[in-house]
């Protein structure tokens, strides 16, 4: 409908049994924007796009995609899924299943441009069998934008991908996302969420702990990270303003509050060879939020 969002999520709640995957989960997102999902294992993120797809029924809560009940907008063609368990027919060629599913589209994507958009030349007489993983998520890929969708919503979509045909997949939604369409995407790749998307929803526990721009949610971690290489007996206790030490063989990598007096600290006690001094990134970030949800939950359940 005209003016409706993309997608309305207002109290959502999914059980499987006992367990409460997605808790009271609002989320409303404009036409037009690219929104990462980020969360750990289990932390809901699949739940909620099985929901908003009408492929799970909810405990409780409303889901409209522009306007419409997930099954109508299904229907309509408004929105496109890549599933994190997306089957296709094994036996079947890449090009008849292509065709099967933009003949049920009123308006599909015309076939030329839909094959060099999803990357997919050359793979049409391929059986959907001896595909690899990489070329299966693109395959996917296909299949979700053949009803020429307004409104994607992918699942992890990268996780088979090489380094080069995720970049590929990533310049295609840029793409997408500059003709207006709105793109809505869980993943693992930290990085990726940082370059691609407009906005990201932090998932913990069924529940939205951190919603903002990159920057926004970047912010939540003050501090700096200090690396350096040092040998194994280096004392690294006492070091004024130091909230985190990790040690992957030689490197040390610290999170400080105060750059600055961690770093006057350090090079009074000696050298500082390989250093490195950086930001917080959006993994740290995210990192940090889930720690915090966590300690928190487990506290409250004590
Ligand atoms: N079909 C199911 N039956 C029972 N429990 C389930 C089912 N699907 C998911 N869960 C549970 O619901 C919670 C949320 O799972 P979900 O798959 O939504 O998380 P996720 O954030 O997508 O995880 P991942 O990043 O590993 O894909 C987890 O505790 C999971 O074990």
């Amino acid at each position: 409908m005209p003016g409706s969002p993309a997608l309305d999520v207002s109290g959502l709640t999914v059980r499987y049994g006992d367990t409460v995957a997605v808790h009271d989960l609002d989320l409303t997102i404009p036409t037009g924007q690219t929104v990462a999902l980020l969360g750990a294992n289990g932390a809901g993120k699949s739940s909620v796009v099985n929901a908003v797809l009408g492929l799970l029924n909810p405990a409780a809560g409303s889901v409209r995609l522009l306007g419409r009940t997930p099954q109508d907008a299904v229907r309509a063609g408004c929105v496109g899924a890549m599933l994190q368990h997306g089957g296709l027919p094994s036996e079947a060629r890449v090009g008849e299943v292509l065709g099967l599913v933009r003949r049920s589209f009123p308006t599909a994507w015309p076939l030329d441009d839909l094959v060099v958009t999803a990357g997919i030349d050359g793979l049409l007489d391929r059986p959907v069998e001896a595909l690899s993983g990489g070329q299966r998520q693109r395959v996917l890929l296909a299949l979700a934008l053949a009803g020429a969708p307004p409104l994607l919503l992918l699942d992890e979509p990268t996780s088979a991908m090489d380094v080069e045909g995720r970049r590929a997949f990533w310049t295609t939604m840029r793409g997408l996302a500059g003709s207006g369409h709105t793109v809505v995407f869980a993943t693992h790749h930290l990085e990726e969420a940082d370059a691609v998307a407009d906005r990201v929803v932090v998932v913990a526990h069924g529940r939205v702990v951190a919603d903002g721009s990159t920057a926004q949610v970047k912010a939540h971690v003050a501090g700096r990270t200090i690396s350096f290489t040092a040998a194994p007996d280096r004392g690294l206790d006492c070091l004024p303003a130091v909230t985190g030490v990790t040690r992957q063989g030689a490197t040390v990598t610290l999170a400080t509050a105060d750059a600055d007096a961690t770093l006057r600290a350090l090079l009074a006690d000696g050298g500082l060879p390989d250093l490195e001094v950086r930001g917080a990134t959006l993994e740290d970030a995210v990192l940090s939020l889930i720690s915090t949800v966590t300690h928190q939950t487990i506290g409250a359940a004590r």
